[in-house]
């Protein structure tokens, strides 16, 4: 069966790469895209549409999923709106405070909701890697460094907060310190933290443990937002037709 697919922020660097892998497959179709400013833009051959218009394009045009990359206030909007209307919801906005997390987990009893920081297949084998790393080499110290481009909005990355849960369920850390400067030594057991934001660079994750006169470095480096677009849109022809609840991209990966 053909996945009927809904695109908010179809004009921004994601929205547009989604457009361009979902128009190439034949197991989807885009049924409606949607921007807060469209001015009238096409994007391969799809109208981009108000977003204020977004309700009736649903209600109309029957989508089976929306995938969203906009902001996590909007995203916010979309899912509840989603819910209402019975419609898959498959987001990889970034940078929700508790408020939208507690929205996507609301809407999750009502429609299928998957949120993944990193559509990139990659990133997910770093997750599944990371915990193991970190319990063989107990004692080590541990830093990430994550880099992208020069317009992104939340610090640190999304992919960063879900590879730190990983690392933290897995050793003794006693916090977080974000950057240094001036007098900093480091604290035994903290885990550091560094957000590089430079040019058009798509996306970094690094993990560095090092003790013993050793370090090991676990690095993910995504060269094509293509990558995070195909996964999503994986993602979205997985969920159309699951049931009410909460899915993340290793459920769209295990199958
Ligand atoms: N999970 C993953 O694999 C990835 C996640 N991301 C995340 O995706 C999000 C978007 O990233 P990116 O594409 O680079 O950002 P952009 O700023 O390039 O794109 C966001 C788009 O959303 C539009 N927008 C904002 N509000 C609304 C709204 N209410 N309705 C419709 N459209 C809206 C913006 O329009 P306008 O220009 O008018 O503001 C813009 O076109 C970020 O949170 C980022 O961290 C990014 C890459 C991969
Ligand atoms: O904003 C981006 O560009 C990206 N955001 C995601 C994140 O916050 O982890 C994923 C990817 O690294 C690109």
């Amino acid at each position: 069966m053909t996945t009927r697919i809904g695109v908010t922020g179809a004009t921004g660097r994601m929205g547009r790469e989604v457009i361009a892998v979902a128009t190439g497959r034949e197991d989807c179709e885009v049924v409606f895209a949607v921007n807060r400013e469209p001015a009238g833009e096409t994007v391969d051959g799809i109208e981009v549409e108000p977003a204020a218009e977004f309700e009736s394009l649903v209600a109309d045009r029957e989508p089976t999923a929306v995938i969203d990359f906009t902001g996590p206030e909007s995203a916010a909007d979309y899912v509840a709106a989603c819910a209402d209307a019975g419609i898959a919801f498959v987001t990889g906005t970034t940078g929700f405070d508790d408020e939208g997390d507690e929205a996507l987990e609301a809407a999750s009893e009502d429609t299928a909701v998957l949120h993944a920081p990193n559509f990139a297949r990659g990133v997910q084998a770093l997750v599944n890697v990371v915990g193991e790393a970190v319990r063989n080499l107990p004692g080590y110290d541990v830093e990430l460094v994550e880099t992208h481009h020069n317009a992104k909005r939340d610090a640190p990355s999304g992919t960063a907060n879900r590879l730190l849960e990983e690392i933290e369920a897995n050793g003794d850390f006693g916090g977080r310190t974000h950057g240094r400067e001036g007098e900093a030594p480091r604290e035994t057991g903290e885990i550091g933290v560094h957000a590089l934001r430079a040019g058009d660079i798509t996306g970094e994750h690094e993990i560095v443990l090092a003790g013993n006169h050793e370090e090991v470095r676990l690095t993910h480096r995504a060269e094509d937002r293509g990558v995070f677009a195909a996964g999503a849109v994986d993602a979205a022809v997985w969920i159309a037709g699951q049931k009410a609840g909460w899915y993340d991209f290793a459920d769209v990966i295990s199958e």
